[in-house]
């Protein structure tokens, strides 16, 4: 599958964004601590969501989609080794471990590896899970986890990690007492999970901030009925520079402008005009681009998802733009596929410097990773003649019907087998 785009296009119109994929994959995996069948809304198609589902079906859990409505229900639930096969293909796999141990006393899982962005360990999972009282040996790449009953625990993160919080607050929600995890990551979508777990009748306060408090109970959780996952803030964001970036007038709606805090500040200094209301954001622009400087953080920092898009913006802002990468230290693939469309780039370390140029190109180009392809999205949107799209599989792990919500927006876009 690829996508072909004629471009330059103006982005004109509303779009609305779907339930965020960084909420519901954890919540899915919350959902094994629960007894019944859990009932939650908004969620989303994508790529990641079907493979979470095999990897649910795997342990015999039942996942019945109806429409923006999935019903996941673990009345059979039976404990598997998580096969490399899943784990390879989505990291978020790995957050099984948390649940599966609480519940079962035991997990096995294949070691989720390296992947395009970097390295991406999981010692700060395992390291929690230690101090929790549990026996972790890693062997011919599985890693075992394992301990009678996990018990509450402080643990500090070297890090603020985002699937370590969540792996280790899934954990600690059936473990005897209390754990603190400190330096814990902000990110929305660990609020959500935290909400969903209190639905279930587990005992947690702080997410959001960095430091969580998770008092375990002694039996399994209640199934909620009834969550709505929130909206994907990245996706959000996605929008956002893409309206930013055509010089369009584009309303994205439901959105949580809050979350997005860190990127209206960006857009309106590159020379974008935003404005907030409660669920939704209005941004069109009547100056040309200009260049910023920007460094990803853990939030409510700069989020490295949006990293690779704001670059295809840059491309052709007016000046030299300054991006420096500090969460993953090789999510720069996008740069020799936008270097082909005429962007004038260059990768120092963990930082680029970017020097704007009038116009964009289009090529032949392939999607690296999920927000690496989105980025050449962008760039075929503003840039001139036709632009190819290759591998969209990567962005169709994150982002639902892109093309179909673009085309909405009046761009020449379509998907070719
Ligand atoms: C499904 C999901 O929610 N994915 C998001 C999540 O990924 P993910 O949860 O994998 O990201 P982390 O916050 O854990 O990773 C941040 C950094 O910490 C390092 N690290 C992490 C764990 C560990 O045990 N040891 C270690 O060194 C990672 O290699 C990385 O350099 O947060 C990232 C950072 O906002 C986002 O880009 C991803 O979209
Ligand atoms: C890196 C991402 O996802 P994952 O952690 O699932 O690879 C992302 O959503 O940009």
């Amino acid at each position: 599958m690829r996508l072909i785009i004629k471009g330059p296009n103006v982005l004109k119109g509303k779009i609305k964004v779907s339930g965020a994929k960084n909420a519901i994959l954890p919540i899915l995996c919350a959902c094994l601590l629960c007894d019944g069948e859990s009932v939650i809304h908004g969620v989303p198609q994508l790529g990641d969501v079907a493979v979470m589902g095999v990897v649910l079906r795997h342990l015999k859990v039942l996942c019945r989609r109806e429409g923006e409505t999935l019903k996941v229900d673990t009345s059979s639930l039976q404990l598997e080794e998580i096969p490399e096969e899943l784990t390879r293909r989505m990291r978020a796999s790995c957050l099984v471990m948390g649940p599966l141990l609480a519940r079962f006393g035991r997990v096995k899982i294949a070691a989720p590896g390296g992947c395009n962005i970097g390295a991406r360990p999981i010692d700060l999972h395992l390291k929690g899970l230690k101090a929790m009282g549990a026996k972790i040996t890693e062997r011919a790449g599985f890693i075992v986890a394992e301990a009678d009953r996990l018990r509450g625990a402080e643990i500090h993160l070297d890090l603020p990690s985002v699937g370590a919080t969540e792996n280790l607050m899934m954990a600690a929600v059936l473990a005897e007492g209390t754990t603190i995890i400190g330096n814990a990551a902000k990110e929305p979508e660990i609020v959500d999970l935290q909400n969903f777990l209190n639905r279930a009748g587990a005992r947690i306060r702080g997410a959001g901030t960095s430091t969580i408090r998770v008092e375990g109970v002694s039996k399994p959780l209640q199934a909620p009925k009834g969550h709505q996952v929130i909206p994907d803030r990245i996706e959000a964001g996605t929008h956002l520079i893409a309206a930013a970036l055509t010089g369009g007038e584009v309303e994205v709606e439901n959105v949580i402008p809050e979350h997005l805090e860190p990127l209206i500040a960006k857009l309106r200094e590159a020379g974008a005009e935003v404005e907030a209301g409660e669920d939704r954001i209005w941004v069109w622009r009547r100056k040309p681009l200009k260049a910023v400087d920007l460094r990803t953080m853990p939030y409510p920092g700069f989020p490295t998802d949006l990293q690779a898009p704001m670059c295809a913006l840059l491309s052709v802002a007016e000046g030299i733009s300054v991006v420096t990468e500090n969460i993953f230290e090789n999510r720069f693939r996008h740069v020799p596929e936008l270097q082909r469309m005429g962007a004038d780039i260059r990768i120092e370390g963990r930082t680029l410097i970017i020097k704007g140029v009038p116009q964009l190109v289009g090529a032949r180009v392939e999607a690296p990773d999920l927000r690496a392809g989105a980025a050449l999205v962008l760039a075929g949107l503003v840039a001139e003649n036709t632009t190819v799209v290759e591998r969209i599989e990567h962005i169709d792990r994150g982002y639902e019907k892109l093309e179909e919500k673009y085309r909405r927006l009046g761009a020449y876009i379509e998907r070719v087998g």
